[in-house]
């Protein structure tokens, strides 16, 4: 399956060449030749593996679209392309945000190098614990679960983005007479359209140019369990139909085959959409609607729910801390006020990410404001270009480091440098490298 990958670059030249490479690798890279261009393609969707954003765009810098585009974009990495020299500038994206940068002029094996290093990195998937679900909304949620855990009737999950849905979809799931079984969660955004049919129902062998193999879809795999379907408001006419025979039938097709499988799993569908005004306005069928809405449950968003805000932001803090082998690491009382004060427009994900972040980069253990919400605060003390360029490098380093769980050799492999230039480096910045 081709992962979406965003390019925002205006130099025709090096946007060319990425789209070629990243398509010859098999992404599915979209570009953008605008800040405008790059914010309408990333507000359509799917979600990319990743952005590559340039930082002099002609509406625009590209610094000021990752601070407005952050919160929003979630889990998804940022790599920021900045001109020659551009360290300082370098130093406060990855303040601000970006994942890691890449420096014009640059070999596109770098940037496939960083690609294949940010995929484990992917969203880890959602818990079915309820941490962080103390609140009196999400108590009522959670008391609407555990009397539909031991049902098979479908079930609506609507919530913003970053809500939880997924999460509450997995704790029914965990809850039921199904827990033992798989829980498979389809991306039905992130999916492209002329994939998302097999994705779903599986494909024969033959059945189309490319499908060597016979393949099992997700409706398959996930067996006596649940198929969650997200975004599925995203879902093209042709597939809803088929999706609504499914849940009438309970029976379908491999792409290109003939023998019917019974589906087995529960369906649980999850949208940020408005479904039934897509249905109003003819966008999403009537009739799949009420039988995806047998029940319908919401999912707060974090800022109707700010009981669960720092139960959640030190359960995230305890999680990231011992990825980052940073285990002291707390919230000072001012930092526990600004996450108490924030309006958390990208919900849990939002915060999370700022969590995460915060347990990379932080210069000192004790979390202040400015470590979780760099874009509000005074631009740091100015910098001589070496403390800066140590920053960048060390910052670079623990997010390396962290991605490889602490394996030295992996993170040398990755930065493109030996295992001891990589231990000496890691010694100067002041990190303590572990020995593999
Ligand atoms: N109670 C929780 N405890 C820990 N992490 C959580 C919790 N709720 C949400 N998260 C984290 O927040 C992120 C978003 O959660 P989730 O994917 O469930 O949201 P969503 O509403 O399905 O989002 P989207 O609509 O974008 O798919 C995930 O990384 C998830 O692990």
């Amino acid at each position: 399956m081709s992962v979406p990958v965003v390019i925002i670059e205006d130099d025709e030249v090096l946007g060319g060449a990425l789209v070629q490479r990243l398509r010859l690798e098999g992404f599915a890279p979209r570009w953008a030749r605008t800040l405008a261009e790059g914010e309408a393609l990333l507000a359509r969707g799917p979600r990319p593996l990743c952005v590559l954003c340039d930082m002099r765009l002609p509406d625009g810098s590209g610094e000021a679209l990752l601070l407005r585009l952050m919160p929003s974009l979630g889990a998804t990495p940022v790599i920021a392309m900045t001109a020659y020299g551009g360290v300082e500038q370098a130093v406060r994206l990855v303040r601000a945000g970006a994942d890691d940068y890449l420096t014009k002029p640059f070999e596109i094996e770098a940037v496939l190098a960083r690609l294949s290093a940010l995929s484990p990195l992917a969203e880890p998937p959602a818990p079915a614990g309820t941490v962080g679900w103390q609140s009196p909304p999400m108590r009522a949620l959670e008391n609407d679960l555990t009397r539909l855990a031991p049902a098979l009737a479908p079930v609506l999950l609507l919530g913003e983005s970053g809500a939880g849905k997924e999460v509450a979809a997995r704790r029914l799931h965990a809850m039921g007479p199904r827990a033992e079984a798989p829980f498979v969660a389809l991306n039905c955004a992130a999916i492209p359209r002329d994939l998302l049919e097999s994705e779903v129902f599986g494909h024969e062998r033959g059945a189309f140019t490319g499908a060597a193999e016979r393949r099992l879809g997700a409706a398959e795999r996930a067996g006596a369990g649940t198929l969650l379907l997200d975004e599925v408001a995203e879902l093209e006419p042709a597939l809803q139909a088929k999706l609504l025979r499914l849940l009438e039938d309970r029976r379908f097709l491999r792409v290109g085959g003939a023998k019917e499988i019974p589906l087995e799993a529960r369906v649980v569908a999850a949208t940020n959409a408005d479904l039934a005004a897509r249905v109003a306005e003819a966008r999403f069928r009537g009739d799949l609607y009420y039988r995806l809405a047998v029940v319908e449950l919401h999912v707060p968003p974090l800022r109707e729910r700010a009981e669960d805000i720092l139960p959640l932001a030190r359960a995230l803090l305890a999680e990231s801390a011992r990825q980052a082998g940073r285990v002291d690491l707390s919230l000072t009382p001012e930092a526990e006020a600004a996450l108490e004060a924030h309006p958390w427009p990208g919900n849990v994900r939002e915060l999370r990410n700022r969590i995460e972040r915060a347990a990379l980069l932080a210069p000192a253990a004790a979390l202040t404001p400015a470590d979780l919400f760099p874009g509000a605060v005074a631009a740091p003390a100015p910098q001589t270009l070496a403390e800066a360029r140590d920053a960048a490098e060390r910052a670079h380093i623990q997010r390396i480091l962290a991605r490889c769980g602490g394996r030295m050799a992996d993170a040398a492999r990755l930065l493109g440098i030996s295992r001891t230039t990589l231990w000496e480096r890691a010694k100067r910045l002041g990190l303590s490298p572990q020995e593999d």
